[in-house]
């Protein structure tokens, strides 16, 4: 045994990115960008080549994550979305509007997708019990600006089998999501299942 492993314990160390060829998402796959804590918003733009829905943004995002569940849009060949929420008075569409319609109307978040591309340019809440009541979800990949908050974990993680991956690969989606510091969960973030449940204590009293 070499002497750096008869002090550090012997054992192959693993490769810092041993699951790097798992693909999660184009925003991430290279590694999480930083925001910038100046950033006060910008705008969004769907896919079309021509009259794109554009969509405002007047502040900076937070609770940015990667999402698996099968409802969040996707761009094309990613298995998980990346989603970030934003006060709805901040979010204001400025062009084409008449080309979006609502995905599902009985789901709590009403994405509002571009009927030209698919893509979702936001999603909002109108049930005022709702505890997320107030946020839209958007997704900053959409935007030429930088500076969007960054993601912070993975959400839903599980759910990325209800659209097809097979279970045999979660050991590797999540390593790589460990390695990208996007900690996984099955559902959300703690401290977001923990503002959940206080909202729903709360609304119980
Ligand atoms: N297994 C389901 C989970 C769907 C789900 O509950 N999604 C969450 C998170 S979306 C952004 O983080 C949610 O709040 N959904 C409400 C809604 O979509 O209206 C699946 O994969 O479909
Ligand atoms: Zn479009
Ligand atoms: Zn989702």
């Amino acid at each position: 045994m070499g002497l750096f492993d008869s002090l550090f314990g012997g054992g192959a160390k693993p490769p810092a990115n041993q699951y790097a060829s798992v693909k999660i998402h184009p925003a991430v796959d290279k590694g999480v960008k930083p925001g910038s804590s100046s950033f006060s918003g910008g705008t969004i733009k769907c896919k079309c080549a021509t009259d794109p829905v554009i969509v405002e943004i007047s502040a900076q995002t937070a609770h940015n994550h990667a999402c698996g569940c099968s409802k969040c849009w996707k761009p094309d060949g990613a298995i998980f979305s990346v989603v970030a929420v934003v006060g709805r008075d901040h979010v204001k569409v400025t062009a084409n509007e008449d080309k979006l319609e609502v995905v599902d109307p009985t789901a709590a978040i009403q994405r509002h997708a571009c009927k030209g591309c698919g893509v979702h340019m936001y999603g909002r809440i109108e049930n005022t019990g709702h505890p997320f009541h107030g946020l839209d979800f958007v997704h900053t990949e959409l935007s030429d600006q930088s500076g969007w908050s960054q993601p912070e974990f993975a959400a839903f993680v599980s759910s990325i089998i209800e659209t097809g991956v097979d279970p045999s690969r979660m050991d590797g989606v999540r390593g790589r999501l460990r390695e990208l510091g996007l900690e996984p969960y099955d559902c959300l973030s703690p401290p977001l299942m923990d503002a959940i449940a206080t909202h729903v204590a709360k609304s119980r009293t």
